[in-house]
């Protein structure tokens, strides 16, 4: 299963959302986004399930690394595009919260586990 996840940068800060306390994963902290549906192309699904989401409007720009991981009962490919925000206020139609954090606190968080290698991805390729 493809998911496409959107780290959101705006002034320094990005973008980051808790799960709420009943999804799967509840509580734990991820990048918007959501599953690839047949036929979409990732960018689609991306500003698509932002907008459905947050009721924002982004554009990906950049693809980075995917990472595979598997929970007890699914297997997803989990593949991030840097984004930028164009308009819209944040609503939270899904999440428990939001925060705009500077890229240095993201480990601080305790993310879907998927995500961990992601940000450090993340974390490398703005130091590069
Ligand atoms: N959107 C998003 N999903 C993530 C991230 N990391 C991560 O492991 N996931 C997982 C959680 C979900 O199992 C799946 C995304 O599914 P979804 O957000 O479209 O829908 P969902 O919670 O209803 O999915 P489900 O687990 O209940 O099947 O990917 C992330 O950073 N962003």
């Amino acid at each position: 299963m493809k998911v496409l996840c959107g780290i959101i940068e705006k002034d320094g800060y990005v973008l980051i959302t808790q799960r709420s306390a009943s999804m799967s994963q509840p509580l734990l902290w991820e990048f918007p986004g959501g599953k690839l549906e047949a036929g979409e192309t990732e960018k689609a699904c991306l500003v698509r399930e932002i907008q459905e989401e947050l009721s924002i409007n982004v554009s990906p720009v950049q693809r980075l690394d995917p990472a595979r991981y598997t929970y007890p009962d699914k297997t997803i490919d989990l593949i991030p595009y840097t984004c930028t925000y164009n308009s819209g206020t944040i609503r939270l139609l899904e999440h428990a919260t939001y925060k705009w954090v500077k890229p240095v606190e993201l480990t601080a968080y305790v993310w879907c586990p998927a995500d961990v290698p992601i940000i450090h991805t993340y974390l490398q390729q703005l130091q590069a």
